[in-house]
């Protein structure tokens, strides 16, 4: 390409100097795109592409007007563009241009979105010397929010980002070498990933930075380590970087401690169908179905409340006093959320004023939402129960002076019905500034002037049809109707005929058009210095109207949680740090909704606490089992819950492993999930957590697949000891109950009558044995042939008899039997005449099957960690194969 001069090639030379996908550059009254950047437009948001020609070459062009780019800009970030903005200022010889901001999907601030849009920046130290773990750190610059946090290792990062759902990721200089994590970052979170510069993460620059922004005493104050500072300076550094403009903003850092919260990994949060349903869809999900909040960001808070259930008993007690009081005060409770209804999101407002981008219609929202905290309060104190609870305590907690006082300089600066536009005055209440009422007094009286020259000079002139008026060609002008246009004065001077009438100007209507325009201009001026310094207020407020902001949130959060309570007869759950879970007529928050629910119980103690769940196919099994994770969540978000009576323990975590759906197109194998899940939960859990299995070992051969159910079992019950429900259809396991103390069998009942079977959803204690996979099959119109054929086949192997292939070339029968009281497997009978077989308590077995079977018998499942347990599982089964 030829070596571009003038505009394209100060478009080039820019383009260089930005690690940025495309760059616009902003060209008078447009931003303009050149070469292949104006092609990439050209195909994403179908912009017309011209050529310009530079020194004898034509370049692509495409521009769009100066007024029209956040839209553009906004949708190519959203496609994952990071995009370059170059404005043109003023020099002594024309003009020139340098790049103000680089806008990411972490630092849009144009968003529309309601929901959090986090950047976030991941530092992996676990390879450095002290071996900290990895650090996190996560900003909203829409909000200015703010969060550090520690993780014990990727997958624990994982979780946290998951959790944050950020739009963009930092990754430090060793996680961005780690292909697991940021694959991993990239499909299930769907984040943009930027490799910003790594001495940003250089820990003393970290830390200064952090300093710098917060205070010098927040490292110590934070107590986290290296690679969360590391993390958080990185995100400052990158903010200021890109030129946002939003540091100001961002008043508070906090640390997020995953200690405070109950676990819940990133699978818990997609199988609990948290804040999207397993495909996908926000409706359906538990957030959607319990979500009445008025205002974005009260809907916010409730989701990260979701997100990060709680730990503490007391802070737990405090929301549910206040879910009490707000869910029996049903007028109370009206009167705030209408009174919330009138509210902005005030986060979002003070970052738009710290940026410099708050018009004057943001600053009157800003006002009207200041003015909704006196409103609460006042509902708050007249309502006895809703005045002693700590929903007082909550709307004090805001400097309520302060802001009364900066609503009330709002209330008197701000112009009733404000334009949009920040230049072109009436922005401003007349009384607000002595200077500038003057130049509105004579501004009025010269547009009062105006205004009524058509009837004076009607009556001073005898004149019919004359009117006043303005336009961009002709300025100020008397227009006169033809058949009067003779007698118009002879200091009239014609500027414009029409085919109706005739246009004149005056002397003195020009001197009062010079005085207008100047005064317009003069108006305009004035309005956006002050407008300016009244916006450099607000943002030095920012700390305040955040304070403000949280406190509507969380009181939009508690109402949501008492109006879900009231409407659904959700009961308020009894919490302590007992190991005993007891719910009376439970009920699964989401299904309960659409379905006529069968209400269950359930009962876990310290005698109790593994429930092995069987049931026919599509009894009820998953539902019941998350039905208990959702409640014990929910309890632990300090919500009601479904239920007539509930008493819960509280949890540190909650795990599930439940059958996965999208992973097949990540390339790993279902089985391969299955047992990295399972394999996470027996390393996690403690003690005090709540783990759902649905299914375990469904996913390989039946023998591999029970034998790791067993162990998993036996190693939950007697090494983790954790609160554990276990639905499966491999009946097998059910004998544990009998041998296991803290084993016990659940099961949902069905009715078969007359070859018709019912499904009652009902739950009862003891076992089932049946599991009518058949009869669903034949629901689901697998053929008549096939359905019988099974039947067939289950009864023989019912009954333990040979059953033979049917069209095979061998009649050979085969048998296959799962023997409980030994917990092993009685292999196929001697059939084809391998080694002589051998008599073992009283069974048939041959040679090598014994040896197998004396290696499994040394087999310690209590010392044998789970994993190599089950690889030596499969080992002995291989084996076993061989043999025959
Ligand atoms: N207590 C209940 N009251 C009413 N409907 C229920 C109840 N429990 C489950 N259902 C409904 O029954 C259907 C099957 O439930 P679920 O998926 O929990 O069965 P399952 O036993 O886990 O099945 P499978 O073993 O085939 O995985 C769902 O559509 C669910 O909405």
């Amino acid at each position: 390409m030829t070596e571009a001069t003038g505009i394209v090639g100060e478009f080039f030379s820019l383009k260089e100097e930005t690690d940025a996908d495309v760059l616009t550059m902003q060209c008078g009254d447009f931003y303009e795109f050149f070469g292949e950047d104006a092609e990439l437009v050209s195909d994403e948001l179908d912009l017309k592409v011209s050529q310009k020609s530079s020194h004898g070459s034509s370049y692509p062009m495409a521009g769009v007007p100066i007024d029209d780019l956040t839209p553009y800009l906004k949708a190519l970030v959203e496609r994952g563009y990071r995009v370059a903005v170059a404005d043109q200022y003023e020099t002594d010889s024309g003009h020139a241009r340098e790049i103000v901001r680089v806008v990411t999907p972490g630092t849009l601030l144009e968003t529309t979105d309601a929901d959090a849009q986090y950047l976030a920046a991941v530092v992996d130290g676990s390879s450095t010397a002290g071996r900290d773990g990895y650090g996190l750190a996560f900003a909203d610059v829409t909000t200015g929010r703010f969060l550090v946090a520690e993780a014990d290792d990727a997958a624990d990062a994982l979780t946290e980002l998951y959790r944050f759902d950020p739009v963009e990721v930092l990754p430090g200089p060793e996680a961005r070498g780690d292909d697991d994590l940021l694959g991993q970052v990239r499909e299930r979170i769907d984040a943009a990933l930027t490799l910003h510069e790594t001495e940003r993460f250089a820990p003393k620059r970290a830390a200064h930075a952090v300093r710098e922004q917060f205070g010098e005493e927040t490292v110590d104050r934070l107590s986290v380590g290296d690679p969360a500072i590391a993390a958080a300076g990185a995100i400052l550094d990158y903010v200021e970087e890109t030129g946002t403009g939003v540091l100001a903003s961002m008043t508070r850092i906090q640390a997020h401690h995953g200690d405070d919260h109950v676990t819940l990994d990133a699978t818990t949060q997609r199988n609990l169908e948290l804040t999207e349903t397993m495909q996908g869809d926000r409706k359906g999900s538990l957030f959607a179905t319990i979500d009445h909040t008025e205002t974005s960001a009260g809907g916010r808070l409730l989701k990260e409340w979701l997100q990060r259930p709680r730990r503490s008993l007391e802070a737990l007690e405090r929301r549910q006093e206040s879910v009490a009081a707000l869910s029996s005060a049903a007028l109370a409770r009206d009167e705030l959320q209408d009174a919330l209804d009138e509210a902005y999101d005030l986060a979002r407002l003070a970052s738009k004023a710290t940026h410099g981008s708050a018009d004057a219609r943001d600053l009157l929202a800003l006002q009207n939402t200041l003015g909704v905290l006196p409103e609460l309060a006042d509902a708050i104190a007249n309502d006895p129960d809703l005045a002693d609870s700590p929903l007082t305590e909550i709307v004090d907690r805001p400097d309520r002076e302060a802001a009364a006082s900066l609503r009330e300089t709002l209330e008197e600066a701000i112009a009733d019905d404000p334009p949009s536009t920040v230049t072109q005055g009436e922005l401003l209440q007349y009384g607000y500034d002595d200077e500038l009422d003057e130049v509105i007094d004579r501004h009025e009286a010269v547009k009062r002037w105006l205004d009524s020259l058509a009837d004076r000079e009607k009556s001073q002139y005898g004149l019919s049809h004359v009117t006043v008026d303005r336009n961009k060609t002709d300025g100020y002008y008397v227009q006169v109707g033809k058949s009067a246009a003779d007698g118009v004065p002879d200091h009239y001077e014609e500027i414009k005929t029409l085919k109706n009438s005739k246009r004149f100007t005056t002397d003195e209507l020009e001197t009062k058009e010079r005085e207008i325009l100047r005064l317009e201009e003069q108006r305009g001026d004035l309005e956006y210095e002050l407008f300016e310094e009244l916006r450099q207020e607000v943002a030095a407020n920012a700390e305040l109207l955040q304070d403000v902001g949280r406190t509507l949130a969380t009181i939009d959060a508690l109402a949501s949680l008492a109006t879900h309570a009231a409407e659904n007869r959700w009961v308020q759950p009894g919490l302590h740090r007992e190991d005993r879970l007891v719910l009376e007529q439970g009920r699964h928050p989401v299904v309960e909704q659409t379905t006529e629910f069968v209400p269950n119980d359930v009962r876990m103690d310290e005698d109790r606490g593994f429930l092995v769940v069987t049931g026919p196919n599509m009894s009820g099994k998953s539902t019941y089992m998350r039905q208990v994770a959702c409640i014990v969540l929910l309890a632990q978000v300090g919500s009601f819950v479904p239920a007539k009576e509930a008493e819960i323990g509280l949890v540190d975590g909650i795990f599930t492993r439940v059958g996965a759906l999208d992973e097949l197109a990540q390339g790993r194998s279902t089985f391969m999930v299955e047992m990295s899940e399972l394999s996470n939960i027996l390393h996690t859990a403690t003690d005090e957590s709540l783990v759902i299995l649905d299914e375990v070992g469904r996913g390989t051969a039946t023998y591999d697949g029970i034998s790791i159910a067993w162990a998993a079992t036996e190693y939950l019950h007697n090494e983790v000891q954790a609160k554990t429900l276990f639905a499966t259809h491999y009946h097998e396991l059910t004998g544990l109950a009998e041998k296991l103390p803290r084993v016990a069998n659940v099961h949902v009942a069905a009715d078969e009558r007359d070859g018709d079977v019912t499904f009652l959803r009902t739950v009862r204690d003891g076992p089932t044995d049946r599991s009518y996979g058949i009869h669903v099959a034949d629901l689901a119109g697998v053929p008549d042939p096939v359905v019988d054929r099974s039947r067939d086949v289950l009864e023989r192997l019912r009954e333990e008899k040979a059953i033979e292939a049917k069209g095979g070339s061998s009649n050979e029968p085969v048998q296959t039997v799962f023997d409980v009281s030994s917990g092993q497997f009685r292999g196929p009978a001697n059939a084809d005449g391998g080694e002589p077989a051998e008599e073992e308590n009283g069974e048939t077995v041959d040679a090598d099957a014994k040896a197998v079977l004396d290696d499994l018998e040394s087999l310690d499942v209590n010392t044998t960690p789970p994993i190599e347990l089950v690889s030596k599982v499969q080992a002995l089964q291989q084996r076993l194969e061989d043999t025959e």
